[in-house]
């Protein structure tokens, strides 16, 4: 007797990201529920199923959802805003007045959604978000069915949003509450950076970290000027300093990590933290080469961030794969830093297990949820192609991507996001850039 289901899925290749390495060719994903059901030889899924929906796609590839460790989204409306400036001169010049100005609600509804379809369209299925109004991103997210992790800011001043430590997480604190029954949305806390959030507030983090079980998102060891300013305000490194204020544990997320030297990364390894990795934007921002190499051999947990596209200025983690390849390499010199099954483990289960959703997504395990993206390899420009794992990272880009699919949901196809047409989406960039022009 065979078993009524959902969806199944006929790809060309899987990469199920677990067990690492594997490339699985003739096989066939059943999908019921939203979730995965069984990973199997295709004879076998027609017999053991009767799909609702079969979905043939000869010459692609079927692996997990990318998962952006490090993103504010709402910044896709500032996308080229502000190029080829130093961080603190592109945020105290140009970011920060912007924000000040705009930053509303409505931007912050108007610029997720952007980001969102944008990283529909590149498979991505998650994203670790850090902006102002979380409960205006979370329509966003939800109104195109994508899965997020929102975070509780802080940082030290005043805005549109909050008026001090205590007011911003007392709002992140009640937009928690509020969309506590959604299955696709969670929360993290974010204070901003060390520079930016006082010891007594670190503290509260830290408490309210161990009370609500959830992570700490903090931009962390970004440039040597955030190391240099530390040293002359509280005499310590910001690693040292977190490590003394109870911040190190596997609830962190430190984003960026670039200005790491071996002991730190030895620290945060043994403290069981995560890195989210940014290698475009730590270019763009000229603030230097992360030492991922390091990281993959003393066992430090690391993810793939895009940071905002204010700063990269794409929100693609195809790009992100890559750059994170090459750079490992290039920075190591070494041909064997970051292999190609490395980086795709980086952009879905190490970002998985950094925002503690490993036992739900980041690989294809049966049981996990259904959050998938097919791109397909059998374009000319493409050929010819003997193993999809390195293709992935080295030769396709979002442009591939054909299908992503969240909590089994089809929510893009055709290049498309399937909730939200393209021409709204160009409404809003339009009415936005005009406002941030005038
Ligand atoms: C408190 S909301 C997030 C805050 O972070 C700013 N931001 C964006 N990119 C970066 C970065 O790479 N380093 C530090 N801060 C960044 C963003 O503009 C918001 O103000
Ligand atoms: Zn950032």
């Amino acid at each position: 007797m065979s078993a009524e289901i959902d969806l199944l899925i006929r790809p060309e290749w899987i990469i199920p990201i677990e067990p690492a390495g594997t490339t699985l060719s003739g096989h066939a994903l059943a999908v019921n529920d939203g979730n995965i059901l069984a990973l199997l030889p295709h004879e076998e899924a027609m017999q053991r199923f009767r799909p609702r929906r079969t979905v043939e796609l000869p010459g692609q590839v079927v692996l997990p959802g990318l998962i952006n460790l490090h993103t504010h989204a709402a910044m896709s409306l500032l996308r080229g805003y502000a190029d080829d400036l130093p961080l603190m001169r592109w945020l105290s010049e140009r970011i920060w007045p912007a924000e000040a100005r705009h930053a509303g609600p409505d931007f912050v509804r108007a610029g997720t959604l952007l980001a969102c379809a944008e990283m529909l369209r590149g498979g991505i299925t998650t994203f670790n978000d850090m902006y102002f109004f979380p409960d205006a991103a979370a329509e966003a997210a939800r109104r195109v069915g994508m899965r997020a992790v929102l975070g509780i800011v802080v940082i030290e001043f005043p805005t549109g949003y909050a008026a001090d430590a205590d007011d911003y997480l007392a709002r992140g604190l009640a937009a928690r509450d509020a969309l506590s029954d959604d299955p696709l949305l969670s929360f993290c806390l974010a204070p901003h950076a060390p520079y930016t959030v006082a010891d007594k507030t670190f503290d509260k983090i830290a408490t309210l970290a161990a009370q609500l079980e959830i992570p700490v998102h903090v931009h962390l060891h970004e440039t040597a000027h955030e190391i240099e300013e530390s040293l002359k305000q509280h005499g310590v490194r910001p690693v040292e300093r977190m490590r003394r204020l109870g911040l190190l544990g596997p609830q962190l997320i430190a984003a960026h990590g670039v200005h790491l030297d071996a002991g730190e990364i030895d620290l945060l390894a043994h403290e069981g933290c995560h890195v989210a990795h940014c290698p475009t934007s730590n270019l763009k921002l000229g603030s230097g080469i992360a030492p991922v190499s390091a990281m993959q051999s003393r066992g430090l947990n690391f993810g793939l961030g895009t940071d905002g596209a204010a700063s990269n200025n794409r929100l693609d983690l195809f790009q992100e794969m890559r750059h994170a390849a090459l750079l490992a390499k290039g920075a190591s010199q070494n041909a064997e830093s970051l292999d190609a099954h490395a980086s795709l483990h980086a952009a879905t289960l190490g970002g998985a297990r950094a925002l503690g959703l490993d036992e739900r997504i980041g690989s294809l395990l049966p049981g996990k949820a259904a959050d998938l993206c097919a791109v397909r390899l059998d374009e000319w420009l493409l050929q010819p192609c003997f193993d999809p794992a390195s293709h992935l990272v080295y030769v396709a880009g979002r442009e591939q991507v054909t299908h992503t699919w969240v909590n089994g949901k089809l929510v893009m196809s055709a290049g498309v996001p399937v909730q939200i047409g393209i021409s709204e989406l160009l409404d809003i960039t339009g009415l936005w850039h005009t406002r941030l022009t005038s």
